[in-house]
C-alpha cells in the first residue's frame, strides 16, 4: 500500500543520537546523505543509503532465524522500539504471517514472560504508589498527542487469569493492530499498565517480576485509583479514546458501566467481541440461510465476554422481530455450576438477566443441581454454541456430537484465547460433526483438511472490531462510544463475509483485507455517531477524505532542521 502524494517534510529538533534513539522518528541506514549531514548523523550509520524495502528485506531474514513464536515476538517487539515506520513496514508485508506472532497466541506467551523477557519501556506504567502525581506521570509519556489509550490491570489477560504487570503486553499488542489494520499513526497510541499488584502468587514470587510486589488494591481504593487515573487522562488528552481491556470480571462490566456515558470509552471484551461475535454469527445463519432469531444459542462462559455477546445477540433476534422475553428464552448460559437458571445463587447483574425460568425447563431431565452443557446439549437442543470460558477441552466429543444430533450444520465458535486455551481445536469439531459445521476460533487455526474437503477458520476476534471504531471516533471526534456504533461495526463485517456472500471460501475476510475493511466500518460507525447527535456533522465526501486523512502509512517522511 503506498499513498499517491508524498508526505510533507517533517521538522525536528532532534538529532544524533537522540534521533536514532527515538523510534517513532528514526530510519536507521534510510537517512539520506543531507539528512545525515544536518542532523550530526554522519559516522553513526553504516555508510550505505538503503530503501525501507532493502530495510524489510534484512529484517525479515533476521526475522526468519528464529525458530520459536516468542523469540520472533521480542526480535519484533525490539524493531517496534527502535524504528516504528519499519516494524509496520515489515508487518504489512507479513501481515498474515506475523499477526499471530504479536497478537493471540504469542503475545499471550509474551505476558506471561513479561519480566523475564523485558528489553525496554514502553508505554505507561500507572503504578498505585504513584497515584499522587497521576499528572506528572502522564506528563511523561513519550507521545505528546495521545488519541487511543488501550488500558488494562492484568487482572484477565485472555484466557491466562492475572498476570499482573504482564498485561502490558496485550495493550501494546492490541495498539500494533489500530496502526496495523486501522491506520492509527503509532504518534498516537499509548499502551497503559495500571499496576494495582497481582494476586498470582507465583509472580509475587518472581524475583524477576517488575510488578509492585503486593496482592492487588481492591474495592474502594482501587476505584479511586482507576477514577483518578481517568480524570488525568481527561485532562490531559481530552478527546482520547479509552479501551478498556482484560479487566477481570469483577471490574469490567462496572468501570463501563461508570464511565461509558461520561468518556469516550469501551470495553473490548464485553463490546468489541459481541460485535465481532454478532457480525460473524450474521454471516454464519446467512450462509445457512437462517434467521439468528430462530436459533437457540448456549454459551459456555457466563462472563464479560459471553454475557455480552448474549445481550447483543438478543436485540439482534428483536431487531430481527421476536419479542425480548422470547429471544431471553433462546440464550442459555452455562458457567462452571451448570446453566445458569433463577435459582442459581450469588450470580451478578449482568448474569441474572440471563437466566433460564425454572419452569421453562421443567420438563428437562437432568441429574445434577443445574443442568449442565450435556444436559443443554440434550434438551434445547441449540444450533450454536460459543465458547469464552478461557478453559482448554470443555467441548468435549461427547458433547459436540450430542449438539450435531440436535441440529443441522451446529455452528461452532470456540473463542477463548490464546490457541491453549480452546474449548476444542477445530480439528476435533469437524471430526465429531463429520465436517458439517460452520466454525470460528478466538485465536489463528490453520485450515484443517477433512475427506479431502478443505476448510478455512475463521478468526473471531474483538481485532475486527476495534480499529475500524478507533478510526471512525476519530475522523468525526465522536464524544462516546454508543452500542447503535458498535452495532454498525457489527454489521458492516457480516456483510462482508465471503462464505455467505459467495457460498465460498471464509467465513470472514482474511485479516490482510482488514485495513481496507477497517475504512468501511469507520464510515458507518461514524455515521451513525452523526445521527445520534455524539460527532461532527461532516458531509459524506468529507467523512471519507478524513478517514484517508487519518490512516497513517508506514513510509519515511523527509527531516528537516527547527533549532532547539
Ligand atoms: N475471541 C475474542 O475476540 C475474545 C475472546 N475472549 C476470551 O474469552 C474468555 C473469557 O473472557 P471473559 O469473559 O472476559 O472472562 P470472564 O472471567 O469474565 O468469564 C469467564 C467465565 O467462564 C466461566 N468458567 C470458568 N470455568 C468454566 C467451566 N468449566 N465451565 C463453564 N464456565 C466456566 C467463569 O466462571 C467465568 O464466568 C477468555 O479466554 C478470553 O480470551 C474474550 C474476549 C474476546
Ligand atoms: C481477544 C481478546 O480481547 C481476549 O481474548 O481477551
Ligand atoms: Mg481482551
Amino acid at each position: 500500500m503506498s499513498s499517491s502524494t508524498p508526505k510533507p517534510s517533517l521538522y525536528t529538533a532532534y538529532s544524533g543520537s537522540a534521533l536514532l534513539e527515538t523510534p517513532l522518528l528514526n530510519k536507521g541506514n534510510a537517512f539520506i546523505a543531507e539528512e545525515r549531514q544536518a542532523f550530526n548523523l554522519t559516522g553513526l550509520l553504516p555508510p550505505r543509503y538503503e530503501t525501507i524495502e532493502e530495510q524489510v528485506e534484512r529484517a525479515y531474514m533476521q526475522y526468519k532465524s528464529f525458530d520459536e513464536a516468542i523469540n520472533k515476538h521480542i526480535y519484533l517487539r525490539a524493531i517496534q522500539d527502535n524504528n516504528e515506520t519499519l516494524f509496520y513496514r515489515l508487518l504489512q508485508q507479513h501481515l498474515e504471517e506475523m499477526i499471530p506472532i504479536i497478537y493471540t497466541p504469542t503475545v499471550g506467551d509474551a505476558c506471561e514472560q513479561f519480566s523475564d523477557i523485558y528489553r525496554s519501556a514502553r508505554g505507561l506504567f500507572v503504578s498505585y504508589q504513584d497515584r499522587h502525581q497521576l499528572d506528572d506521570v502522564l506528563r511523561n509519556a513519550t507521545k505528546r498527542k495521545v488519541k487511543v489509550i488501550v488500558v488494562t490491570d492484568g487482572e484477565r489477560v485472555l484466557g491466562l487469569g492475572d498476570q499482573g504487570i504482564g498485561g502490558m503486553g496485550i495493550s501494546i499488542g492490541k495498539l500494533s493492530l489500530y496502526t496495523a489494520c486501522g491506520g492509527i499513526s503509532p504518534a498516537y497510541t499509548l499502551p497503559v499498565m495500571l499496576d494495582v499488584g497481582t494476586n498470582n502468587q507465583e509472580l509475587l514470587n518472581d524475583p524477576m517480576y517488575m510488578g509492585l510486589r503486593h496482592k492487588r488494591i481492591e474495592g474502594e481504593e482501587y476505584d479511586e485509583f482507576v477514577d483518578l487515573f481517568l480524570q488525568a487522562v481527561k485532562r490531559r488528552w481530552p478527546e482520547a479514546i479509552i479501551q478498556f481491556e482484560d479487566f477481570a470480571q469483577p471490574n469490567a462490566m462496572p468501570l463501563l458501566n461508570r464511565y461509558r456515558e461520561k468518556y469516550c470509552c469501551f470495553n473490548d471484551d464485553i463490546q468489541g467481541t459481541a460485535a465481532v461475535s454478532v457480525g460473524t454469527l450474521l454471516a454464519a445463519c446467512r450462509s445457512k440461510d437462517v434467521k439468528l432469531s430462530a436459533q437457540k444459542i448456549a454459551f459456555v462462559g457466563a462472563g464479560s465476554a459471553g454475557c455480552g455477546i448474549a445481550e447483543q445477540v438478543i436485540s439482534q433476534m428483536v431487531a430481527e422481530g421476536i419479542s425480548e422475553s422470547q429471544a431471553r428464552k433462546q440464550v442459555f448460559m452455562i458457567d462452571r455450576f451448570g446453566l445458569l437458571t433463577d435459582t442459581t445463587p450469588g450470580l451478578r447483574d449482568f448474569q441474572q438477566v440471563l437466566v433460564q425460568r425454572s419452569d421453562d425447563i421443567a420438563n428437562w431431565s437432568f441429574s445434577g443441581e443445574f443442568p449442565n452443557l450435556l444436559d443443554v446439549m440434550h434438551c434445547a437442543k441449540p444450533g450454536i454454541l460459543i465458547g469464552v470460558s478461557g478453559q482448554a477441552g470443555l467441548f468435549t466429543e461427547q458433547v459436540i456430537r450430542a449438539m450435531k444430533k440436535g441440529c443441522d450444520t451446529p455452528i461452532v465458535f470456540p473463542l477463548s484465547n490464546p490457541s491453549k486455551q480452546v474449548e476444542a481445536t477445530p480439528e476435533q469439531v469437524i471430526e465429531w460433526t463429520d465436517g458439517d459445521v460452520i466454525i470460528a476460533t478466538g485465536s489463528p487455526f490453520a485450515p484443517v483438511t477433512y475427506n479431502n474437503k478443505q476448510y478455512p477458520i475463521a478468526q473471531c476476534n474483538n481485532s475486527y472490531i476495534f480499529p475500524g471504531i478507533g478510526l471512525g471516533v476519530l475522523a468525526v471526534k465522536a464524544r462516546l462510544i454508543s452500542d447503535e456504533m458498535l452495532r454498525a461495526a457489527s454489521k458492516t463485517l457480516a456483510g462482508a463475509s465471503p462464505l455467505a456472500n459467495t457460498g465460498k471460501g471464509g467465513l470472514l475476510p482474511p485479516f490482510t483485507e482488514l485495513a481496507e475493511l477497517s475504512k468501511t466500518i469507520a464510515f458507518n460507525v461514524a455515521k451513525v455517531a452523526q445521527q445520534q447527535g455524539l460527532a461532527l456533522d461532516v458531509d459524506d465526501e468529507v467523512l471519507k477524505q478524513r478517514i484517508e486523512a487519518n490512516f497513517w502509512r508506514p513510509e519515511y517522511r523527509q527531516y528537516k532542521r527547527i533549532s532547539a
